[in-house]
């Protein structure tokens, strides 16, 4: 059994707030509102695409429906890697644990959809042994279940895996499956969200020998 490295993914992996912030504007606009500063999306980003769509719309005093949730989780999925990159350091960190012989996987609240988009833009496919959505399982982050599926497709178990995230979310699924985690501290999540994990990476460069002696 490979040790498994399970990964968030929006500020984690990838910085993905620039087009998640512009697909939030084209729905503001076409709502007559006006458009957000970067701050304010990233503070609505880790629940999943329902909370962010909620969230938005209650900054801008616009009703929440489930027309405008299809509507943007459509627009948002066609056009998810048009500014969204890997963070620096990241596509190195991932060959080096591979090299290492750690399997990867992913665990997000993203809609698997828009997930599975986003990895192939970004020529991702393959390199995951299990990439678990937000709505890929009954639960997401911060329920454990979540992580536990994923961790179950990519043929791993607890005691050989480690979480890597930047939310309080990805922490909280990580303790209550019985999993170390990593907090990402180049992530979107501010530092206090990093209670309860073992330790913060500071840079992905730093996340490999912080994962060989998690799981040496
Ligand atoms: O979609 C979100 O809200 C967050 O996604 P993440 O779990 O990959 O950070
Ligand atoms: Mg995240």
């Amino acid at each position: 059994m490979p040790r498994l490295a399970v990964f968030d993914l929006d500020g984690t992996l990838v910085d993905s707030a620039p087009d998640i912030h512009a697909a939030l504007d084209r729905l503001m606009a076409a709502q007559v509102r006006p458009p957000f500063a970067r701050a304010e999306v990233v503070g609505m980003i880790g629940d999943g695409v329902r909370a962010l769509v909620q969230r938005a719309c209650a900054a801008r005093d616009l009703a929440f429906s489930e027309a405008l949730l299809a509507g943007f989780t459509a627009d948002y999925t066609a056009r998810a890697a048009e500014e969204t990159v890997l963070f620096p350091g990241i596509a190195e960190a991932l060959e080096a644990l591979q090299a290492a012989g750690w399997a990867l996987a992913v665990c997000t609240n993203k809609p698997a959809a828009a997930t599975a988009a986003l990895l192939s833009a970004l020529g991702l496919d393959g390199r995951f042994a299990a990439v678990g959505g937000g709505d890929s399982f009954p639960v997401r982050k911060p329920d454990p279940g979540h992580l536990l599926g994923t961790l179950r497709a990519a043929g791993g178990e607890p005691g050989q895996a480690v979480m890597i995230g930047d939310h309080r979310n990805d922490v909280l699924a990580a303790r209550g499956a019985g999993l170390p985690c990593l907090f990402a501290g180049w992530g979107y999540g501010p530092p206090a969200m990093a209670e309860g994990a073992v330790a913060t990476a500071a840079t992905p460069a730093a996340l490999v020998p912080a994962l060989r002696d998690l799981l040496p």
